[in-house]
């Protein structure tokens, strides 16, 4: 925390100068003075080191190598939020994790979900549930940015349905050989270190299922095809192949056979990090259209003084702000050890769905400007849709919540 203080007093003049140019800026009553101070601080980081190359990665359809910004990032101790400080974390909550997802996926949804996938699947599973060596042995490099890191839970024929993955890991003297393939791992081209889920007892159902730590050049384990995605394409997805894969005891993270437990809890505070990535897209889609609104001429005057516009912009800030209270209040119950599945479900499901619509409003504020690739709304839909899927879909969230609802009767 300190670290990140200090790098935004540093720039607090430039900050001061920024907030008074800031296109729009978040409601001060969501956040006490720290954390408005974290946030201004990530959002110029983001704005300056990630912003640059939104456009050019959603192009190539690559995770950004040259840059180094996974190390970058690491530097400006993002990575490691809610990590503890003995292995270069910050020791802080799932609220700063909130506001950093928020703040990097407003610069680049592809660079937020691989973030989201780094530092929330991979780093936050390892630190409620690694073993000290676990913790000291993988966390460091992960937290640093020298390591890229992912979790593969979802298998071609296990989606929703995760608890019927097929992926198996036998027991053999000194630990498991893993034998399966799992699908759409973010960042699983470019990851070092893998959360996975295998069943080590087939027969046992969701209570079969163990978690593992693997490392990239393990025999035996290796990724195939990179998937062409419609969006989030600077953030790299691909299939996962284990033959014969020997992974150590030391490697099972958490228990043998307590894997879905690993797991569920993971689901929720995953959903609660990954909601402010469309939140973070939706006021990517603000930034875009309230400056074009009072630029673009038509009938002799700004499109912004027309009403239909003026109704689509209010409809944009009010799901923005809806959906970034939701985030931000359960972010603070979780803080305060309240996890509630229906609302980790919940803030994700409002989130995501409300975000597609912002973007799709954005680009009928551009209009032919909106359809071409020139202008960033284009991306900013493509990207926001992961979301009614990714993490869950739509139907699943409210399958969740719907459930809880039923059983709280
Ligand atoms: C909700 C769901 C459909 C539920 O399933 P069932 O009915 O089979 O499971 P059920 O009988 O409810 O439960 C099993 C065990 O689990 C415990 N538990 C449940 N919730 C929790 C919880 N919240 N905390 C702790 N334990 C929990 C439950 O007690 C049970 O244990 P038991 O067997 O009794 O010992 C679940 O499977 C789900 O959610 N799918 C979506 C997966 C899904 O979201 N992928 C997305 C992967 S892709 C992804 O994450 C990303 C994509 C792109 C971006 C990066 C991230």
């Amino acid at each position: 925390m300190q670290k990140i203080i200090a790098a935004s007093s540093l720039c607090s003049k430039v900050l001061r100068k920024e907030r008074q140019r800031a296109l729009f800026s978040s409601s001060s009553l969501l956040f006490d003075d720290t954390q408005l101070q974290f946030k201004e601080s990530v959002r110029q980081f983001a704005h300056e080191n990630i912003a640059p190359h939104a456009s050019r990665i959603d192009q190539s359809n690559t995770f950004p190598k040259e840059v180094n910004l996974w190390k970058l990032m690491g530097d400006f101790n993002l990575h490691g939020i809610t990590a503890p400080e003995e292995y270069g974390g910050l020791g802080l909550g799932y609220l700063y994790h909130c506001i950093a997802m928020e703040e990097i996926s407003r610069a680049s949804g592809s660079v937020g979900l691989s973030y989201g996938a780094h530092s929330n699947l991979c780093i936050n599973q390892l630190v409620r549930n690694g073993s000290p060596a676990q913790k000291e042995k993988y966390l460091p490099k992960l937290i640093s940015g020298e390591h890229v890191g992912a979790l593969a839970m979802s298998e071609p024929n296990a989606g929703s349905d995760v608890v019927s993955m097929k992926c198996k890991a036998d027991r053999v003297d000194g630990g498991y050989l893993i034998n399966g393939n799992k699908m759409w791992c973010t960042n699983g081209p470019v990851a070092q270190t893998l959360v996975v889920y295998a069943k080590t007892d087939a027969t046992a159902g969701s209570k079969g299922i163990t978690a593992f730590i693997i490392e990239k050049g393990m025999p035996g384990y290796s990724t195939a095809q990179k998937l062409d995605k419609l969006g989030m394409r600077g953030s790299d997805t691909c299939e996962l192949v284990f033959e014969n894969c020997f992974v150590p005891d030391e490697n099972v993270l958490g228990k043998e056979g307590k894997g879905v437990y690993v797991l569920m809890s993971g689901l929720d505070l995953e959903r609660l990090v990954l909601s402010a990535g469309p939140v973070g897209i939706m006021q990517a889609c603000l930034d875009v259209v309230l400056p074009y609104i009072r630029e673009r001429s038509q009938f002799g005057r700004p499109i912004g003084e027309f009403q239909f516009i003026q109704g689509k912009v209010a409809d944009m800030y009010t799901s923005l702000q809806s959906s970034r209270s939701y985030v931000y209040s359960v972010a603070r119950d979780c803080d305060n050890g309240r996890v509630d599945p229906k609302d980790c479900a919940g803030v994700i499901l409002s989130a995501a769905e409300r975000a597609t619509q912002v973007a799709l409003q954005a680009i009928q504020c551009l209009g032919g400007n909106g359809y071409v690739n020139e202008y960033t709304t284009g991306r900013l839909l493509r990207d926001a849709k992961l979301y009614e899927i990714g993490a869950g879909t739509s139907e699943i969230r409210r399958m969740v919540i719907g459930r809880e609802l039923f059983k709280q009767q």
